[in-house]
């Protein structure tokens, strides 16, 4: 199922560059990001998704042009309006869940709400109904090193959204995954998303996480090649 786009974009980037030394990871790439669309970056190793990815996030600025996220230009943002930012409107998915060890999968996926001034009690209810819709509140009590990688990465999904956020960033969120876990990891957070109209932007190598998305975009030398808003 297809979500249909409809009005101006929630996130858009126009023109970014970045280079690192002497490598330009981004060259003029622009790409919009609807309201709850699943957008699948993709390309060769290196052609810059991840940092188009960052600058999407707020987590790497470009060196030129410009991200907006609602019509606010994020780019000319203070970093604590930024950061604001990411932990209201954004969630976050790697490929290694990087779940903080010390914490129970419960309190991980209820640290992002705490983060926010959410009371514990509450925010505890929420990450439990989060963990039981991913299938994976058997792991509640348990610490992210007792879970196997492809409970943890659901775990991670739970956290991504448990703010209800506007977008989600997922960077090879089932790169370490065989494909079994892979495709469900996938599902889950593809149904999660849609049900919350979550927009997912997604970086992957695979056409089989890749056939979860709405659209896909490839980009190729730090620009991107989107058949939707080809310039
Ligand atoms: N922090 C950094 N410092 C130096 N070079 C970087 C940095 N981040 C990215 N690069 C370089 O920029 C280019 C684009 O990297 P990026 O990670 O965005 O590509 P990618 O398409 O996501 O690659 P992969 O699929 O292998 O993860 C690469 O040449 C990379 O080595």
């Amino acid at each position: 199922m297809t979500t249909p786009r409809t009005g101006s974009p929630l996130l858009v980037a126009d023109d970014l560059t970045k280079t690192f030394g002497v490598t330009t990871a981004l060259d003029n790439a622009s790409i919009q990001v609807h309201a709850g669309e699943v957008l699948a970056l993709m390309g060769p190793s290196g052609s810059g998704k991840s940092t188009l990815l960052h600058c999407l996030a707020g987590i790497v600025a470009p060196d030129s042009g410009r991200v907006t996220y609602a019509g606010q230009d994020v780019s000319a943002m203070s970093d604590v309006r930024r950061s604001a930012l990411r932990r209201t409107e954004f969630g976050f998915v790697f490929q290694f869940g990087q779940l903080v060890p010390e914490l129970t999968c419960l309190e991980n996926v209820a640290l992002p709400l705490r983060l926010t001034g959410v009371g514990r009690r509450e925010a505890h209810r929420r990450a439990t109904d989060l963990l039981t819709r991913l299938e994976v509140a058997d792991v509640a009590r348990k610490r992210p090193g007792q879970a196997s990688g492809g409970q943890g990465q659901r775990v991670a999904v739970a956290r991504a959204l448990v703010t209800d956020p506007k977008v989600v960033f997922a960077d090879e969120p089932t790169g370490a995954l065989d494909s079994l876990n892979g495709e469900r990891v996938m599902q889950l957070l593809v149904t999660a998303a849609r049900e919350t109209g979550t927009a997912v932007v997604l970086v992957t190598h695979e056409a089989r996480v890749a056939a979860y998305s709405d659209r896909e975009a490839v980009v190729r030398d730090g620009r991107v090649r989107d058949p939707e808003y080809a310039r």
